[in-house]
Parts: C-alpha cells; sequence; structure tokens
C-alpha cells in the first residue's frame, strides 16, 4: 500500500465500498464504525471535516479491520466493545456481545425498581450470567444507591464485568463472583435478574457463522429444550430472594409459556411480560405466589 495519507471522506466511502462489494450486511454503518474507531474521529468530523486528512498509519489499520471484517468477523469483536444501554463494554473471547433485545429485561426491572419513588433505595441485584456486567452495570447507571452482584461460571467473562464496571465508575457498587449459578451466592436480593443461555441444542447448527464462531457456546446453549438454565436458576432463586423480591428473566421468542411453568413449579407467579422491538415476548418477570 503507497505511504501517504488519505482523507477522512475517501476512506469512508472506500471502506463503504469495500464492505458493499462483498454483501455484508450493514456496509455502511460496519465501514463507518471501523473508519471511526481505528482514526479515532467520529460521524461528526465526517460530516463537518471530510478533508482532513489520515495518516497512514491510520489508514492501514482500518484495512486490516476490513480484512477481518470480510472474513466474517463482527464489527464490535473486532473494535473489541460494544455499546449497551449507554454504556461502552469491553468484550473479551468468553463475553457474548451484548445486544439490543436485552435492554428490554433492564427496562422491565428498573419500571418495577422505581414505582413508588424507588429509584433512590438501597437495591440489591444479582445479575445471574453477567457476561460482561451488561445487565447489573446498566441497572447501577439508573439506581444510584444500588449495589449489585454479578455471577458467571467464566473467569474471563467476570474479569470484562469487573473492569467494565471500573470503566463505567461503577467499580465500587458492583461484586464479581464466579459461581455456577447460584451455587457460590450468599445473601438475599431485592432482584435476581437473567439473560441466561437458552438456545436448544439442535438450533446451535443453525445459528449464523458470525455467532457460532465469535459467540461463547456456554452462553447461549441450554439443553435439548433451551431451559436448562431456567430451570437452575427457578430452583434456587427462594433462596436468595428477599422478602418482596422478584427474579426477572430474559427469554426467546417462543419461551413465555414454558418459562412461565418452570417459575410456577417453583413457587413464582408471571407478574408481567414486555416484548422486544420487533415484537417477540422478550423478558418475564416473577415474584413469590401469593398464597390462595
Ligand atoms: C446469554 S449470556 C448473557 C451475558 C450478559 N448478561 C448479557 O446479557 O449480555 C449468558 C451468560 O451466562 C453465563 N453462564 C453460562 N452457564 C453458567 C452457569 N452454569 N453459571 C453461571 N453463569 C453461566 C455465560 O458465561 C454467559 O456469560
Amino acid at each position: 500500500m503507497a505511504d501517504q495519507a488519505i482523507t477522512l471522506g475517501a476512506l469512508l466511502a472506500a471502506a463503504r465500498e469495500r464492505l458493499k462489494q462483498a454483501r455484508i450486511p450493514d456496509a455502511a454503518l460496519d465501514a463507518r464504525l471501523l473508519v471511526e474507531h481505528f482514526t479515532e474521529t467520529t460521524q461528526a468530523d465526517a460530516i463537518a471535516r471530510p478533508e482532513q486528512l489520515i495518516e497512514a498509519g491510520r489508514r492501514d489499520a482500518v484495512e486490516k479491520a476490513l480484512e477481518q471484517r470480510l472474513e466474517g468477523k463482527p464489527v464490535h469483536r473486532i473494535i473489541g466493545r460494544r455499546a449497551f444501554y449507554g454504556l461502552e463494554l469491553t468484550l473479551s473471547p468468553e463475553t457474548l456481545e451484548p445486544r439490543p433485545d436485552t435492554e428490554a429485561l433492564v427496562d422491565l426491572v428498573l419500571e418495577y425498581a422505581r414505582r413508588d419513588n424507588g429509584d433512590d433505595r438501597p437495591w440489591r441485584l444479582l445479575d445471574l450470567g453477567t457476561g460482561t456486567g451488561a445487565v447489573a452495570l446498566a441497572l447501577l447507571s439508573v439506581l444510584p444507591n444500588a449495589q449489585a452482584v454479578g455471577v458467571d461460571v467464566s473467569a474471563d467473562a467476570l474479569a470484562t464485568a469487573a473492569s467494565n464496571a471500573d470503566i463505567n465508575g461503577y467499580g465500587s457498587r458492583f461484586t464479581a463472583c464466579r459461581s455456577d449459578w447460584f451455587a457460590g451466592v450468599e445473601g438475599r436480593f431485592d432482584f435476581i435478574v437473567s439473560n441466561p443461555p437458552y438456545i436448544r441444542d439442535g438450533d446451535w447448527p443453525g445459528l449464523s457463522r458470525e455467532v457460532r464462531a465469535f459467540d461463547p457456546r456456554i452462553a447461549l446453549v441450554a439443553g435439548p429444550d433451551g431451559l436448562d438454565a431456567y430451570r437452575a436458576i427457578a430452583a434456587g432463586v427462594a433462596l436468595h430472594l428477599a422478602s418482596g423480591g422478584m427474579v426477572a428473566v430474559e427469554i426467546g421468542f417462543d419461551q413465555k409459556d414454558m418459562v412461565s411453568e418452570v417459575f410456577a413449579a417453583n413457587g413464582f407467579d408471571l407478574a408481567d411480560a414486555v416484548r422486544d422491538l420487533a415484537g417477540h415476548d422478550r423478558a418475564l418477570i416473577f415474584r413469590t405466589k401469593t398464597a390462595r
């Protein structure tokens, strides 16, 4: 490659065209995210100062990133981080890339936590399968006096979650706990939340190549019917839920009835369900069954 600078506008146009030609979905968005990240520019720079010169080293970094994208690596894996609920979260090999759909789970928990002027209460939160810390940290970002314990079976994910808590300014209110679901968890919590693995074993081969190659299988797959993690979680909730507490989970689009049955069998009533932006059932919240 010639050792010369290129303008930001030309670099962006070339990157967009390259991904488009290769039929990469969302080519324009991916090109923009990669160029912005590796040239340390913003969308505003591209609009206001497209003539600004990008030095050869940065242009080469964009070039390498485009090659990775053309080989199928997802754009946020290349960048190494992804935005979730207004937070910037670093990814690592054993963390799932947080998905926008999971914001529905956060909103559902917040709706209940903030009832009756509850915003400022010292809520105790438990996030089972915390991954990057996405759900716990999003809740901490809105509830200023809450404390969260993030549980994961993966040491790599937990280290990433703890680092994300520090980077985003919530390190003093976040505790990482390595545990197989509740096995190593102590204490009781006002809200137990989880976005657990919920894909059926048999559906794994049909997922996109990008997901299979770059998201950890253990973060996504949960037995022949996809319900193994819900069974493990529902069985342990009663021992760790504070009086009046609630448990909320993300679900697959067709799992509302099945997951409700799993929790009902363990003594919990469905209190509410919300859909994601595509209109699919996405998050459920339960409370302890009342005596009838
Ligand atoms: C679907 S990911 C969710 C990650 C993150 N909470 C999010 O919403 O982006 C599920 C997480 O559960 C963790 N996990 C899987 N099996 C587990 C187990 N037995 N005990 C604790 N965590 C587990 C995985 O490592 C993964 O981080």
